[in-house]
């Protein structure tokens, strides 16, 4: 049976979300590697998976269905008919090109069943895992020597929010910034194409991961069905922006407006949604870091311009009057993180005191740790649910990156 997938809110009731439990790939971090892959530190994997169950609880106890990523990919390559060439794709964007290796990788994957092999295939496979009987310079000095794995781990992928992302009716599965993410939003690919619930869904793919440029689902807010908040960051280009909202206001798709917001390109604010979210019709989180002194950033407005494949962009430095004029809203509030406090607001904004998840208006999901940030947002009305938040903080992503919604009402 097909989903019923749509997403034209950032805050109304969460009918259905994508998930993924952190695996075995966090646990083939090391020292060397952790940087590289985009982590500060090493998650106990039996208490990340603890953390992470307890999350997806409040998300079920609140009316979601919680789907998890490594079911439907391995579901999906079950219906595809076409396993092999799916698992041949992952090995070449694993940088194993020489055909003895491919091979004897391919023998190892499928000796296993469909999801025992995703499971492997997100986790990383070590160089001694596998019996490989190459003699070529490539696998000695490029695979053996560089590296202790094959394929490499992929421990972000519990943060699902970043590979793909719902856009009205329509999906982005995006072209992802770093090496370390790259092959993460393939699975997306691949259950969307052939997933049973996703492939005769109607969804729109409005970009895929063969661009060129990069937008990541963390930079995306849709404040509404007609307002998208892009972040101009680290991993979001102006160019890439231009090239979504080209689309979508070509498209039958219901957007009209796009801010795009510039965010400093630091690792701790990588996206957007780690400084600024919306958590209510008239609230929002933002970190103060993200705004000058006197309160200014860069805002540009992005609308369809007059001719064909035109935008229309203009600028502005008050993030307020752009949200206001947007939502037609004649008051909002900005919730600043840590309470703006010179030491609470970056050390809560480091563990992603501004990422909430909105399940519906008003309520939102967030780490427990962050308790000043938590305590204000009750102060203004708020509904707080927390989870507990050790182990899954340690990647630098909260509830909104580790949650990608497939509908809201
Ligand atoms: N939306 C998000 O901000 N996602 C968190 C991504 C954290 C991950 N370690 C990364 O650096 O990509």
């Amino acid at each position: 049976m097909s989903l019923n997938i749509n997403v034209t809110s950032e805050i109304s009731k969460l009918n259905s979300v994508l998930l993924k439990r952190p695996g075995r790939e966090v646990e083939n971090l090391t020292p060397d590697t952790m940087h590289g892959l985009l982590f500060d530190d090493i998650p106990y994997l039996p208490i990340i998976q603890q953390e992470h169950d307890a999350f997806a609880d409040v998300l079920k106890n609140n009316g979601a269905q919680v789907y998890y990523l490594e079911k439907l990919a391995a579901e999906a390559i079950e219906h595809s008919k076409n396993k092999e060439k799916i698992v041949q794709q992952f090995i070449n964007e694993s940088n194993i090109h020489e055909k003895t290796i491919a091979d004897e990788l391919t023998g190892y994957l499928f000796s296993m069943d469909t999801q025992s092999m995703v499971d492997k295939i997100m986790a990383g496979v070590r160089n001694d895992e596998v019996d490989i009987h190459s003699t070529s310079l490539a696998w000695s000095a490029d695979h053996q020597k560089k590296s202790l794995f094959l394929m490499q781990p992929m421990p972000n992928l519990y943060y699902t929010r970043d590979p793909a992302n719902i856009l009205g009716s329509g999906i982005s599965i995006n072209n992802m910034t770093y090496t370390a993410r790259k092959r993460e939003s393939l699975f997306m690919e691949v259950i969307v194409k052939y997933h049973p619930d996703f492939k005769d869904s109607g969804l729109n793919i409005w970009r895929d991961r063969m661009v060129s440029t990069s937008i990541e689902g963390g930079d995306v807010l849709v404040l509404s069905d007609e307002v998208l908040a892009i972040g101009i960051s680290q991993r979001t280009s102006g160019r890439a922006i231009e090239e979504l909202a080209k689309t979508l206001f070509s498209s039958n798709s219901t957007f009209k407006k796009i801010l795009a917001i510039e965010i400093p390109h630091v690792r701790a604010m990588m996206h957007l949604d780690t400084v600024f979210t919306m958590i209510d019709t008239d609230k929002f989180t933002i970190h103060p870091g993200i705004q000058s002194l006197d309160g200014k950033m860069s805002v540009y407005i992005l609308q369809p311009g007059k001719a064909k494949d035109e935008i229309d962009v203009t600028h502005q430095t008050d993030l307020s009057a752009a949200l206001k004029a947007a939502l037609n809203l004649s008051e909002i509030a900005l919730i600043p993180c840590g309470g703006g406090d010179a030491i609470a607001a970056p050390r809560e904004q480091w563990n992603d005191g501004s990422n909430t998840l909105a399940i519906k208006p008003g309520v939102v999901v967030t780490y427990n740790r962050n308790y000043v940030s938590n305590e204000l947002m009750r102060e203004h009305g708020v509904k707080v649910l927390e989870i507990p938040s050790s182990e899954l903080s340690r990647g630098r992503g909260g509830p909104r990156c580790m949650s990608m919604p497939l509908s809201r009402d």
